[in-house]
């Protein structure tokens, strides 16, 4: 027998013993749970779309306090699947569940975890947070990105009318269009440049993501038995490669922007511009080594490309074949595929749903371009960031998406550091959490006709029963930024990114299916994985508006 054979049968029948001893210590006052399996726990049950399967699990087993708990592989696991157990969770228990889950992935690929999104809460996560939301994404840092995101929404906007006189008429795909706005915009706040680095850098993301976030041999077997899954599979040879390149990439980025120190205005850094004086002022207690700055520089990157890293990938195939080597490389190379997939941004992802539910909802449609008409026509044509202040059918619109298609249904997951009482069930530490944002978007004792798109319902004007509600972390049925310690600094950076990007395409095109689509026909399904792209790309006919005045300087 080859040694390697041997060892994954001793390695899983170590696994067996462990799992079957711990499926069995269930004690105290927990959260209702399907029934489980040895090993697997309730691995198995949970399908390609694990938003789906969680919330359908929880309608089947989750009784009245909207909660579940579940044993995927080795990990104890709490869903929180409904809007008053988020307000439990979040209100009285965000201290408890504010770590995260430890990822050998993520680990090696982020300097040890040594930035905001995967570090454990402590010290040196509130650090980076700090850094983050003081100095980086500040709301007057993210206005100095204004002329930026105007240049960028201009040249998204001539690509489009270019798209559109190459397809005479026929359709175009609006993925690409999208991915390389958001991704450009990105790259010239993070770094002060687009082209070749953006470029590079998409290259690297698509290499990376599975990595940090694909299912970890970890997730399912003991130490030793995963460290020689590892070795056997080849996973950690190629991760040191992917780390290998994006060390030389950042490490190029910091010496060319070393080597202008000096010659930059406050008001025109870029976020690493920003890192490197507090670095040379000596920013009390923030620690700016290299590593350090380039974790965080690369957090920003991958964040604003794709915020949900943690892309943990639930596979049955995967579950039912553990012990088969050639299974974790399969993994490995569908989770890559995943990551070509999923190299699709959060921002690029909530455009391209916009996009879709417009088209599908044509009222909504003439509507939302009325306003963006209106609010140019009284500034004589022009429209200005500034505008977007007054246009609450836009942020509506906005927040119904998320609310139907939050970026990561999931969020990202939480892990708790103490045992909390929540909902009135005990929850031991060192559980790990999934908040079902995508299920707490639907849940039908705080929303009217959750399925439905309906704009209107966050609309005073129109006496919405949500027209109080915002989704910035204080009302818990609508937290796709997440709510409390952890939530998504990144808001106030993404929103005018978003807004600015419909307004332009909405202002100059009317958008068409191709012909012998109805709205009806539209496919509204979410690609697999955790995070939801659309499963089929999004294809439109853009006309050209003749608009009252020639450009529009945005
Ligand atoms: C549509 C756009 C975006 C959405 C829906 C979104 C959503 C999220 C979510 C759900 C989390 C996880 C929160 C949790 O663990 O509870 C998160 C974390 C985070 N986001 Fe975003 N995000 C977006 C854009 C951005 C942008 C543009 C940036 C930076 C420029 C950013 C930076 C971060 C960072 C640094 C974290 C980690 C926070 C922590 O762990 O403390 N995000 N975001």
């Amino acid at each position: 027998m080859a040694p390697y054979v041997l060892a994954a049968a001793v390695g899983a029948l170590i696994v067996f013993l462990y799992v079957v001893v711990l499926n069995h210590r269930r004690c105290g006052n927990l959260p209702p749970s399907p029934p489980s399996v040895p090993l697997l726990g309730h691995l198995h049950l949970i399908g390609r779309l694990a938003h789906r399967s969680l919330h359908d699990l929880h309608l089947r087993y989750g009784g009245g306090h909207g909660l579940l708990l579940l044993q995927l592989g080795r990990r104890r696991t709490l869903v929180v699947c409904t809007a008053a157990a988020a307000t439990d969770m979040f209100k009285n228990h965000d201290l408890a569940f504010a770590s995260r889950p430890h990822s050998v992935g993520a680990d090696k690929l982020m300097y040890g975890c040594d930035n905001v999104s995967f570090a454990p809460y402590g010290e040196s996560w509130r650090r980076g947070k700090k850094i983050a939301v003081v100095h980086l994404l500040s709301p007057r840092r993210v206005e100095s990105f204004a002329p930026v995101r105007a240049a960028e929404v201009a040249a998204l906007v001539a690509r489009t009318r270019l798209a559109a006189a190459e397809a005479a008429g026929e359709g175009v795909e609006l993925r690409g269009l999208l991915y390389g706005y958001a991704n450009a915009v990105v790259t010239r706040a993070t770094a002060g440049a687009a082209g070749a680095t953006a470029e590079r850098l998409k290259q690297l993301m698509a290499k990376s993501s599975g990595f940090v976030a694909g299912f970890e041999p970890e997730d399912v077997l003991p130490d030793a038995p995963a460290r020689f899954v590892r070795w056997v599979t080849g996973i950690d040879r190629r991760l040191d490669d992917i780390v290998r390149a994006w060390d030389t990439f950042l490490s190029e980025i910091i010496a060319a922007h070393e080597e202008k120190v000096g010659d930059v205005a406050e008001e025109d850094e870029d976020f690493l511009d920003v890192l490197l004086r507090l670095r040379r002022d000596g920013a009390e207690g923030l620690e700016l080594t290299d590593n350090r700055i380039k974790a965080i520089v690369k957090v920003i990157f991958v964040r604003t490309q794709k915020c949900s890293l943690f892309k943990f990938r639930f596979s049955r195939n995967l579950c039912f074949s553990l012990f088969s080597s050639t299974v974790f490389d399969s993994c490995v190379s569908e989770l890559w595929q995943d990551v070509i997939m999923a190299a699709t941004e959060t921002s690029s992802d909530t455009l391209e749903w916009t996009m879709a539910e417009l088209v599908a909802n044509p009222r909504v449609m003439a509507k939302l371009q009325d306003e963006i008409a209106r609010a140019a026509a009284a500034r004589d044509g022009q429209l200005a960031e500034s505008d977007l202040n007054k246009m609450g059918y836009l942020r509506a619109v906005l927040k119904e998406v998320l609310r139907l298609h939050p970026p990561a249904p999931l969020l990202v997951p939480h892990e708790s550091t103490a045992p909390a009482v929540v909902q009135g069930y005990e929850i031991p530490a060192k559980t790990v959490l999934f908040v079902n944002v995508w299920a707490i978007g639907r849940d039908p004792a705080v929303w009217n006709a959750p399925e439905e798109f309906r704009p209107e319902r966050f609309m005073v004007a129109s006496g919405g029963g949500g027209a109080a509600v915002d989704f910035r972390g204080t009302d818990y049925q609508l937290i796709p930024f997440s709510a409390g310690r952890r939530i998504c600094p990144g808001i106030s950076f993404a929103l005018p990114v978003l807004e600015l990007a419909l307004a332009g395409l909405l202002r100059h095109f009317d958008w068409e299916l191709p012909a012998g689509v109805r709205p009806g026909d539209l496919d509204m399904g979410e690609a697999p994985g955790l995070t939801t792209p659309r499963r089929v790309p999004l294809i439109l006919v853009p006309k050209c508006k003749v608009l009252p005045q020639p450009a529009l300087q945005q």
